[in-house]
């Protein structure tokens, strides 16, 4: 699962996703790796999973991760294969959200492709983009299975139906994640076709250091127009942000955030939204040896969170034992919880919720 950010060249990508890769904007514990240039997994920053450190004193503490890719800049003319349009689009079809950087900073300095400062129509050119691409998907879909959907095949009928509800949606230069799938075969129908714009996103107003902890008007204008799609909205200042992550001490990055009126990095909101956008969330197994964080889906069984940690944890899965992260904070060891009786035992059918501390019994 990988977010892909997404923009106008010039915008500050870059910037942000060294923001990411240093290693100091984050805590000590936070290291990054790139596995290609333009690719890096990074830790989530989690403030629980230091709490559970402390409690355990673990030899080790293993945070979850996010993969994010620097996608270079889209500029108008891409769905036509401009500046290497199309594989930059081949890039972001394979992600599976969208992190939209905009840039909501005014400086003469640095040039704007368009010539002026204006998120809203840069927003509009990259929507508008991956909207055109889109639609060539879909009038392709379409073409193929038109004649089988006419003469009968329900299977293609059903797909015609929500294939054309999208199209309609495209050419009213709205966006495919505006469909919504009233079942699960539409849910797989859509998958299916791999859309650009049925990702879901998040936009990132790039902001300058004046508004980097209240936004501007700018940001303000985004955030109507991200509230009508049901999209999300993060105000970050990348520029400085690198700056400062450049610094060597944790005390002067800390003051350096307070003066700015930041209580942690912007990056830090950025990761957890990018977790939080596709969908993700985090269960902990808490030892001696280990204090870790796992990464599962929304709505993920008992089995599958055993299966992220050995298949065969999954394939043998008896029962697990479950305790609440509140639970575990309030009585302060696994023996505490449970002497008070709140280690719960679940079995297949239970969903993992959020910050559950997990242990499974198996049998192989
Ligand atoms: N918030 C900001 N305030 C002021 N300047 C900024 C801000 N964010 C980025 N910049 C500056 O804008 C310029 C472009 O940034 P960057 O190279 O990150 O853009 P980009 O979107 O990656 O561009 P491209 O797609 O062309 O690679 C850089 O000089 C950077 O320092």
């Amino acid at each position: 699962m990988k977010c892909g950010i997404v923009g106008l060249p010039n915008v500050g990508k870059s910037t942000l996703f060294n923001c990411l890769s240093n290693a100091k904007a984050q805590s000590a514990n936070f290291p990054f790796c790139t596995i290609e240039p333009n690719v890096g997994v990074v830790n989530v920053p989690d403030p629980r999973l230091e709490k559970l450190a402390e409690l355990v004193k673990p030899q080790r503490v293993v945070p979850a991760t996010v993969e994010i890719v620097d996608i270079a800049g889209l500029v108008k003319g891409a769905s036509k294969g401009e500046g290497l349009g199309n594989q930059f689009l081949g890039n972001i079809r394979e992600t599976h959200a969208i992190l939209h950087v905009l840039r909501c900073f005014d400086d003469p300095n640095i040039i704007h492709v368009d010539g002026s400062v204006d998120p809203v129509r840069d927003k509009e050119v990259i929507d508008i983009e991956l909207q055109l691409k889109d639609l060539e998907t879909i009038e392709k879909r379409i073409s193929r299975i038109e004649k089988a959907a006419k003469t009968g095949d329900k299977t293609a009928a059903k797909e015609l139906a929500v294939t054309t509800q999208i199209r309609n949606l495209l050419l009213e230069g709205k966006n495919a994640r505006m469909f919504v799938p009233q079942n699960e075969d539409e849910t797989e129908i859509v998958k299916g076709l791999q859309l650009l714009t049925a990702k879901p996103v998040l936009y990132v107003c790039n902001v300058d250091e004046q508004s980097a902890a209240t936004g501007n008007e700018w940001v303000e204008k985004i955030r109507e127009i991200a509230k009508t799609e049901n999209s999300g909205v993060l105000l970050l200042a990348a520029k400085i942000e690198s700056e400062i992550a450049e610094l060597e001490s944790y005390e002067e990055r800390r003051l350096f955030l307070e003066e700015l009126g930041l209580e942690e990095p912007g990056v830090n909101r950025l990761i957890r939204a990018a977790y939080e956008l596709l969908n993700l969330q985090t269960f902990f197994t808490a030892g001696e040896k280990e204090v870790r964080a796992w990464t599962i889906r929304k709505g993920d069984t008992a089995p599958k969170a055993a299966g992220v940690i050995h298949s065969d944890f999954e394939k043998g899965f008896i029962r697990a034992e479950v305790i609440s992260f509140e639970d575990y904070i309030r009585y302060g060891s696994e023996a505490a919880v449970r002497e008070a009786g709140k280690l719960r035992i679940e079995g297949k059918e239970y969903v993992v919720k959020d910050g559950d501390i997990m242990h499974f019994r198996f049998n192989v």
